[in-house]
């Protein structure tokens, strides 16, 4: 049951990039559960299928796209499709992502730029062919960025993707300024460790690894997905009508953590 009154966003279209697994799975979920009509847009047909299925299980509304982010004709062609095949979209959740670790000084530079492209260039190509839609429309909208703590402190092994969310950090906030004024709001949320599908995979594969790390987080526990997810449905509402440019995190206080006694 969600916190979040039932039908909250009933009448509204939310389009979920990564939307088949981790967090954007438990994103396109919750919003499902309160009314959106929820697309979820990837590369691989059977996590997004699954999650279609389980929205439309519950008496939610919801469809798929496939397409990679980066792929800026395949971009503009699928938003193309959801205005025509399901209507103006409200809400866009820029949160597909990628991420492994490797030392910076070991990186190539095709790794450093894939992160790059996935994360800061695939939310930049995402908003603009949503945007450029709302201002000749000249109706509003709203943008939530997928970004992370990294943006904010040196975390070692992961040198492309904290500058790459150092960049969505900029480009949420220029994209407040250049359309606040056409009724855009845009903001950020910068999650910390999230135990996902993806991550589990790529980051979080030493068990002493996760152990120390959440041996630092002052809540006492690595978040799950469903964590990141009232942040959003907040910023996507009403509630959130005066916020923009804002970078929220949601880690259990962990940037903040310094082990000195
Ligand atoms: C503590 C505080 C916490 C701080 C708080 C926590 C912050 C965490 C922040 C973020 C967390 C996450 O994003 S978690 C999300 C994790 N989920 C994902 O990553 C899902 C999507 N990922 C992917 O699809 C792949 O992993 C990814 C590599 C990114 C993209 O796949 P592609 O098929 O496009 O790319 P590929 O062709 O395989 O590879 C492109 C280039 O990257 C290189 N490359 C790929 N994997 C590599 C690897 N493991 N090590 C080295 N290099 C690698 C290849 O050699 C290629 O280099 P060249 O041959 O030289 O070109
Ligand atoms: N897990 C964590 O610890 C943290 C995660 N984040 C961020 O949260 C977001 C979600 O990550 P998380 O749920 O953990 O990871 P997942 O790997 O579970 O989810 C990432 C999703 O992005 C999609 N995706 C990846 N590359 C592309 C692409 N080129 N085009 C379209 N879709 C793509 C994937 O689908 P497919 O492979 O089918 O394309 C996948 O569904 C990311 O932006 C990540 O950086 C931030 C902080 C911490």
């Amino acid at each position: 049951m969600s916190v979040f009154r039932a039908g909250l966003f009933a009448g509204t279209v939310v389009v979920i990039t990564g939307g088949g697994t981790g967090i954007g799975r438990a994103l396109a979920l919750a919003f499902g559960e309160l009314g959106a009509r929820v697309v979820i847009a990837a590369r691989r047909e059977g996590p997004l299928r699954e999650v279609v299925e389980t929205i439309e299980e519950g008496g939610g509304r919801a469809r798929f796209y496939t397409l990679d982010v980066r792929d800026e004709a395949r971009v503009e062609a699928v938003i193309g499709q959801i205005w025509e095949e399901v209507g103006p979209v409200d809400v866009l959740v820029n949160n597909a992502g990628g991420n492994f670790v490797s030392p910076a000084a070991a990186m190539s530079v095709g790794g450093f730029k894939t992160v790059l492209d996935i994360n800061l260039v695939g939310s930049f190509l995402m908003s603009q062919a949503v945007g450029r839609r709302w201002l000749e429309a000249g109706r509003g909208g709203s943008i939530i960025n997928m970004s992370a703590t990294n943006a904010e402190s040196g975390s070692p092994l992961m040198v492309h993707s904290g500058a790459s969310k150092a960049g969505i950090n900029s480009l949420t906030q220029t994209l407040a300024v250049e359309w606040g004024g056409a009724g855009v709001r845009v903001n950020a949320v910068l999650p910390g460790p999230v135990r996902t599908e993806g991550s589990d995979e790529r980051l979080w594969t030493d068990e002493k690894v996760v152990k120390r790390l959440e041996d630092g987080i002052p809540l006492g526990r690595f978040a799950q997905p469903e964590d990141v997810v009232g942040v959003v449905m907040f910023l996507a509402s009403e509630a959130g009508a005066f916020l923009t440019g804002s970078l929220i995190a949601v880690d259990g206080g962990e940037r903040l953590r310094r082990l000195i006694f």
